[in-house]
Order: C-alpha cells, then sequence, then structure tokens
C-alpha cells in the first residue's frame, strides 16, 4: 500500500480580514493521489491553494510539504482567465521554457538538455507538433496542455490545477483528463486539481473533498 503523504494540512484556519473563509481545515495528500477539491464559487478552493502554495499564511494551524524539493517540488497551473491570455507573439517552445527558469535561476541560454526537456513535454501533452506555433492561435484545450508542459519541465512530483477543464469544449475536457490520468499513473506525479463541478470529476479522480461551510468534507 502507498502511503506515503505529500501534503499535510492540519487544524487550518484562514480569514481575509474579518471573514473567515477556512475553519478547521484537515486534509492529508499521499504520494500518487489524484485529487479533486470541489466548492461552489466563492466557498475558498482557491484560498487553499494559495496557502498550500505558501502565497498566504494560515491564521491557525499548519501547511507541510514533503515534496524533494519542499515548494519547489510543486508545479502549479493556473487558471486559463481572458487576463492570463497573453497577447504577445509568443512560440509554444519559448512559452514552455519559461518554466525551466524558477530553477534555473535566472535568464541563460536553453542549452541541449532544456532543449530535451521541453520536447518530451511537448510530447507527453500531445502538442509536439505545435513547437513553433504562436501560442495565441491554439485553442482553449491546446493552452491548457502547453500551460501543463510548462509547468512539467520543471520535474515537478505534486502538479496543482487551478480549474484546468474551465473554457474547453466536451472532446478537449475528455481528452485532457485522459492526459491527467496518464500523468498521475504512469509518471508517478500526485494532482490535485480544483473545479467546481462533480460530474465531471467524478468518474475521473480517485479523491474527492468538497469545501462548504468553510470545513472539508470527503466526497469519495
Ligand atoms: N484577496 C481577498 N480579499 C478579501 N476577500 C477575499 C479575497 N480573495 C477571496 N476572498 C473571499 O474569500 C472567499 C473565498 O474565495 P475563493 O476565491 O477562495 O473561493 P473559490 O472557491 O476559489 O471561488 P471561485 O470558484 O469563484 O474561484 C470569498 O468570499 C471571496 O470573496
Amino acid at each position: 500500500m502507498n502511503n506515503k503523504i505529500l501534503l499535510e494540512i492540519k487544524d487550518l484556519s484562514f480569514k481575509y480580514n474579518s471573514e473567515l473563509v477556512l475553519e478547521n481545515i484537515n486534509l492529508n495528500v499521499y504520494k500518487g493521489d489524484y485529487v479533486a477539491l470541489i466548492g461552489s464559487n466563492g466557498a475558498g478552493k482557491s484560498t487553499l491553494i494559495k496557502l498550500i502554495l505558501n502565497q498566504l499564511k494560515p491564521l491557525e494551524g499548519e501547511i507541510k510539504i514533503y515534496t524533494e524539493n519542499g515548494y519547489a517540488g510543486i508545479g502549479y497551473v493556473p487558471q486559463l482567465t481572458i487576463s492570463s491570455n497573453l497577447e504577445f507573439p509568443i512560440t509554444v517552445f519559448e512559452l514552455i521554457s519559461l518554466g525551466l527558469y524558477p530553477k534555473n535561476k535566472g535568464f541563460r541560454k536553453l542549452d541541449d538538455v532544456d532543449k530535451e526537456k521541453i520536447y518530451s513535454a511537448l510530447n507527453l501533452v500531445g502538442m509536439k507538433d505545435f513547437s513553433n506555433n504562436l501560442y495565441t492561435a491554439l485553442s482553449g484545450g491546446q493552452r491548457q496542455r502547453v500551460l501543463i508542459a510548462k509547468t512539467l519541465v520543471a520535474t515537478p512530483k505534486f502538479l496543482v490545477l487551478d480549474e484546468p477543464m474551465t473554457g474547453i469544449d466536451k472532446d478537449s475536457k475528455k481528452s485532457l483528463f485522459k492526459l491527467l490520468n496518464h500523468i498521475n499513473k504512469s509518471h508517478g506525479i500526485t494532482i490535485l486539481m480544483i473545479t467546481h463541478n462533480l460530474e465531471e470529476v467524478e468518474e475521473n479522480v480517485n479523491k474527492i473533498y468538497q469545501i462548504k461551510d468553510k470545513k472539508i468534507w470527503e466526497v469519495k
């Protein structure tokens, strides 16, 4: 049985100014898990993710990350929104190369190892024929794949995705779930995905938690 904890959340509470958003939350994510975190608008999903990513500090309680490189072992794929659309001409290859920089500490010329990493990430997300295409010319589903590849080049052990299925058509959603399943099962990457659509994730993930009334509830 695989029961190595990757993320441990203990008695976590958080508030913005006077508004308590999360109250006494406990959650363990184990190595190899494929977890969905559901909840209605304003339930606190993004807040919990920000706490996990160390962008916010808990009011009470603690969050422990047991990836090899601590927070650097987490790959984060933010939500695809209109404002996150890049309107300058950057190719798919160039965009994915940006994912290498947090680890490489500053800009430097890509070497052959970097290029190999980029091509292998492109291959993994099924976008190898698009490396020279402009990111802006891609569909929502293709953009999401490219953003996942950008995160994967930094070889995370734990992938956190914020509403990855938003703005994507039905067929693309299906193949994106297939890709995430492959990343989880064949590459051993633990996944935590935020969504507000239970139906969508039900048959795809192995654990589902819901944030409701400031608490976290196990759904599956
Ligand atoms: N920076 C902030 N300052 C004050 N209140 C905030 C801030 N960010 C979020 N909130 C409030 O905290 C609560 C939880 O918001 P959060 O964005 O975490 O919910 P969510 O579940 O991610 O919602 P959505 O599905 O709409 O993204 C909401 O009531 C929201 O208005």
